[in-house]
């Protein structure tokens, strides 16, 4: 690659970050993350697209946002040109890292199928996939085994297993590629089976498009035939009436066939308002598994993978600065990363603490993280939700009814504030370290039987999130 080249495929990821920052992050996952950088010559940026389909939307609704923000970035004007470019499945060899060694074992066995490349291109364009949303780049910790583990299974056994399957959780959880992750992976081990992924969104615009272009039954036709029917976002369906009464029918008509469905929610399906209850009864019908937010090893191991693919060394005290720091979601951590090598490959400086604290200063996951969410909040939070002081959370007596509101509220402190268990126990009245490490050890291991404690515990989290919010 040239100088020139160079520049412009970091000037490129620049300008992903701030579509990323401007756009919705659906229209960023299914359009802008397709497109890929293919080179430079003077004053022309070239990329491409994975079909003529994801071409249309770009060309029509990115492209001139993107020139300005590349010629903004360039101070020169650029003409960004965009090429057609169908992706090969990457190959099934490819090394798991999933953190499941079960999988390993049986993804062996596909390294030794003969097939030629050419077989291996897969219509990515019929599925709405993004072929970089897969297993091997999910990385699996405690927040996300038993969702990786179904995903897994269902993958296997689509149509068998669980059927139907709900994942759920907060904002930048992996919903997304978890969900494309068993589209891609079905695509590429039974090719028969016709996949289909829409977000809610696209679903219910698509429908309605078909209904002002008397194309209703086209509409039924194609999702009532498919063999895997992935739906991100369900929640987006809330008070859409017809939108609902349609999925309703084409999902009646998948499930009595036996065809795999799986759907992503940003709630469980209980705290969806607006929803038919013949609708909420079939989400609620198969398996729910929730995702929640990773704890500071998986956030470690997240951001050593990513910044492996970025091909890009980290010292271990900044990866453990941003994973002490940002415990919003993985989104968050991404783009934590993401601005730190932007910064270092422009400005051609290593990347030390210091440099990671200055620049991180202003990043809103880092501010939400620590200082702007308080213990305090927490067992306000929590108070009002059991209908119990502030003062008897904190406080020593030793009632039922005190008892888990207190140890809840420690276990929250100690999962969503990065506290020591010193610090939060001198919140908690003065209580000792072993107080606490008790209390959290005990509402672990109590949300992985209760689930409705477990329900209880997620809808505190969402609530002390939103907190922080108003
Ligand atoms: N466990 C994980 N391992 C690796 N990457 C992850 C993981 N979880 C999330 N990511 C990455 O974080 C980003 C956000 O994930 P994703 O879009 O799937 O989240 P989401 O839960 O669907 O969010 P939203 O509710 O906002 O749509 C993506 O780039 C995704 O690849």
């Amino acid at each position: 690659m040239s100088h020139v080249e160079e520049n412009y495929s970091v000037f490129w990821l620049e300008t992903e970050k701030r579509l990323k920052e401007t756009i919705s992050p659906t229209d960023y996952t299914v359009w802008i993350s397709r497109i890929r950088y293919e080179g430079a010559a003077a004053g022309k940026l070239m990329l491409s697209v994975p079909s003529q389909f994801v071409y249309d939307k770009v060309d029509r609704e990115f492209r001139s946002q993107i020139t300005d923000i590349i010629s903004d970035l360039t101070g020169e004007h650029i003409k960004v040109e965009f090429v057609i470019k169908k992706i090969s499945a990457p190959s099934p060899a490819a090394p798991f890292s999933g953190g499941d060694d079960e999988e390993n074992e049986t993804k062996k066995p596909h390294a030794e199928v003969s097939r030629t490349e050419k077989e291996r291109i897969i219509d990515y364009e019929a599925s709405n996939l993004n072929p970089l949303y897969r297993f091997e780049n999910f990385i699996a910790g405690e927040n996300s085994a038993f969702a990786y583990s179904a995903a897994m299974a269902i993958s296997k056994n689509p149509g068998v297993t669980y059927n139907p399957c709900l994942v759920y959780g907060g904002v930048g959880l992996g919903k997304t590629h978890l969900l494309q992750s068993i589209g891609n992976y079905i695509l590429e081990n039974n090719p028969e089976l016709k996949v289909v992924y829409v977000t809610a969104e696209m679903f219910t615009n698509e429908f309605i498009q078909s209904i002002g272009d008397k194309k209703t039954q086209a509409f039924k036709n194609k999702y009532r035939k498919v063999g895997v029917l992935l739906i991100d976002d369900i929640h987006f369906l809330q008070g859409k009436d017809s939108t609902q009464e349609e999925l309703f029918h084409t999902f009646n008509d998948l499930y009595d066939t036996h065809k795999q469905l799986v759907f992503t929610c940003d709630r469980p399906i209980s705290e969806l308002k607006d929803l038919t209850s013949r609708l909420r009864s079939r989400f609620e019908r198969g398996l729910n598994v929730d995702l929640l937010p990773p704890n500071y090893e998986t956030r470690m191991a997240i951001l050593k993978r990513k910044s492996a693919e970025k091909n890009m060394s980290i010292p271990d005290d900044v990866l453990d600065f941003i994973s002490r720091n940002v415990n919003t979601n993985v989104r968050d951590l991404e783009a934590s990363l993401t601005k730190l090598i932007a910064y270092s490959t422009l400005l051609n400086k290593e990347i030390t603490l210091d440099i990671a604290k200055e620049q991180l200063k202003a990043f809103p996951a880092h501010n939400a993280a620590s200082p702007s969410l308080s213990i305090e909040t927490i067992i306000r939070v929590v108070s009002d939700y059991f209908n119990v002081s502030t003062y008897d959370v904190k406080g020593k007596k030793k009632t039922k009814s005190l008892i888990q509101p207190r140890q809840i509220a420690m276990y929250l402190a100690r999962i969503l504030c990065e506290y020591s268990t010193s610090e939060i126990g001198s919140e908690f009245g003065g209580k000792d370290h072993s107080t606490v490490m008790h209390a959290y050890q005990r509402v672990e291991g109590m949300i992985k039987t209760d689930e409705a404690l477990n329900q209880t515990v997620q809808k505190l989290i969402r609530e002390i999130r939103d907190y922080k919010k108003n």
